[in-house]
């Protein structure tokens, strides 16, 4: 906006564009008040004092305006948004290209989707820079918080910014400065959790940027050499995170064969000095982890087979612990078609209610393949939304399940009276139980952190069942013959 104070280009000193910035005189507007986004926006108005929020959701703008967070489960979110748009620091519109143009740091934090055909999706971000585009003024700073595949600043944004502004290069800055933030945690992450890493299209809009997040963040910020790297590295931060976890499952696959608990033998290798493996689990879930490596894979001609394998081998997580459960019901005389299942958390991660890639869908979906008679329990979505028959959790004494597989273990499955509910068999995914003192048989992924091997068997040991078909399981994981149909649910596939 021109009269206002220019950020990108200012001949200012730093320390005077620092006070026109913590004084409000440079207004910002935030797009995508999403659940990162409206912590973010809440924190550049505590910074600024002058923060526009923009969302196609009407309802989103409304409540904001009304000092209301519609995001829940953010510690002191709620009271800061209360706060901050009582005291006329915050405030909401649909109406983007207005914003733009009042706005002279433009902030965008707005998802990046992957097509059905696992090719990154721009188009959510492009309407915003449209938006943008509309109402940029010479000297403003764009700003891209939304993580997105290496070179969209260089090649996608920036093309787009200058054809739809009348704006020539070296106008206005552009920089990537990627959103490090963890549900359930997002204003001290954004507050400065992490060192904030900052890269620009230029070193002009790397310098504006790094004054923007030296006010907004207490922790050190990093400059990298341009946007693209700063792009690359929130990517390849995930894309770590999704092949170190496929190895940890891959190995914690080896229980069975070794007899161990690979749980205590990874512990262990993580306390010595060089070795970082993740928790071997049931699936990787969540709108990040399980996306980022399609921002590389989809789009870069060098062949990428161990992100790709990877990536193939976490997705049947959710399959290798339903074949799990058959072999641990075979071994009670059950077979998993005869079998009614109760899946414990449905959304990716305990105490967060998204669902989105969560392992616990692969595993209803499983399960309900194999012809099991599908229940699940989650304080925090609706499992019927998701195929599987809701129980509440005050409803499962009164029921009688099969088997049961611990997916995602939200806190309130900590008071689960377990010696009340009928012997079943219980394939915990996360090492989250200890039913050795409950009649239950319990198989957990991978062994126990405290070191025992995957299987211990139901106190008194007898759940009413023949044990050679679980003999005969354990034999088949043991020598890699496959498995009978149908309680094999990956294709036969050895992942
Ligand atoms: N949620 C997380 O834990 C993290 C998210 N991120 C990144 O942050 C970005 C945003 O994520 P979330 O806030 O979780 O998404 P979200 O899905 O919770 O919210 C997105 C918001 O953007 C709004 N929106 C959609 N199109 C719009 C448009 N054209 N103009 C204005 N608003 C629009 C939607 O109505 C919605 O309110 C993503 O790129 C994600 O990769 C990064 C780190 C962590
Ligand atoms: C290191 C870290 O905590 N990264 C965050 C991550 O958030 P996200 O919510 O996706 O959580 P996550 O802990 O990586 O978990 C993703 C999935 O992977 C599974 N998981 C995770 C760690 C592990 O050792 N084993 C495992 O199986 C989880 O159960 C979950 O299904 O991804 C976010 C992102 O990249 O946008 C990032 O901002 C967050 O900081």
């Amino acid at each position: 906006m021109t009269g206002t104070p220019e950020l990108y280009g200012s001949t200012l000193s730093e320390e005077l564009l620092r006070e026109q910035l913590a004084d409000g005189e440079i207004p910002v507007a935030v797009y995508g008040l999403g659940k990162m986004g409206l912590p973010l926006a809440s924190v550049y108005a505590e910074t600024t004092g002058n923060v526009t929020g923009v969302d196609i959701d009407p309802t989103v703008v409304e409540r904001l305006n009304d000092g209301e967070s519609h995001v829940v489960g953010e510690p002191g979110l709620g009271d800061l948004v209360a706060d901050q748009v009582e005291r006329g620091r915050l405030g909401a519109t649909t109406d983007g290209s207005a914003a733009a143009e009042d706005a002279r740091i433009h902030v965008i934090i707005v998802p990046t989707l992957l097509s059905e055909d696992h090719e990154p999706d721009l188009t959510t971000v492009e309407a915003v820079v449209e938006d943008i585009a509309a109402g940029l003024s010479p000297g403003d700073l764009v700003v891209a918080e939304s993580t997105l595949p290496p070179g969209s600043c260089r090649d996608v944004l920036l093309p787009h910014l200058l054809q739809e502004s009348d704006l020539e290069r070296g106008e206005f800055g552009l920089a990537f400065c990627p959103e490090r933030t963890k549900s359930g945690r997002a204003l001290q992450d954004i507050r400065g959790a992490y060192p904030k890493v900052v890269g620009g299209v230029d070193a002009e809009s790397t310098r504006a940027a790094e004054i923007v997040y030296d006010e907004l963040s207490s922790n050190e910020i990093h400059t990298v050499s341009d946007a693209t790297t700063a792009e690359a590295v929130k990517v390849f931060e995930g894309v770590y995170r999704d092949v170190n976890i496929a190895l940890a499952n891959e190995l914690g696959r080896l229980a069975d064969e070794l007899e161990i608990s690979v749980r205590e033998a990874i512990d262990t290798a993580n306390g010595l000095s060089v070795c970082q493996l993740h928790e071997p689990g049931p699936g990787v879930g969540g709108h990040c982890i399980p996306y980022y490596p399609h921002f590389l894979l989809s789009r870069l001609e060098e062949p990428m087979p161990v992100m790709q394998t990877a990536r193939d081998l976490n997705d049947r997580m959710p399959s290798v612990v339903v074949d799990r459960l058959a072999d641990e019901l075979a071994a009670t005389g059950t077979d998993l078609v005869d079998a009614s299942v109760v899946v414990l958390g449905v959304t990716y991660r305990p105490g967060v209610e998204e669902t989105r890639a969560s392992p616990a869908l692969g595993v209803i979906d499983a399960l309900s393949v194999a012809g099991a008679d599908v229940a699940a329990v989650d304080p925090l979505v609706d499992p019927a939304d998701y195929g599987a028959r809701p129980v509440s959790l005050e409803e499962l004494p009164d029921e009688s399940f099969d088997g049961a597989i611990v997916v995602t273990p939200h806190e309130e499955f900590d008071g689960i009276p377990w010696e009340r509910l009928e012997p079943m068999v219980v394939v915990d995914g996360r090492d989250a139980l200890d039913l050795s003192e409950t009649p239950h048989r319990q198989y957990t992924f991978a062994g126990s952190h405290d070191g025992s091997a995957p299987t211990v068997d139901a106190r008194g040991g007898d759940l009413g069942g023949d044990d050679s078909d679980g003999e005969a399981a354990s034999a088949r994981r043991e020598t890699g013959e496959p498995e009978p149909e149908p309680s094999r649910t990956d294709g036969g596939a050895d992942v």
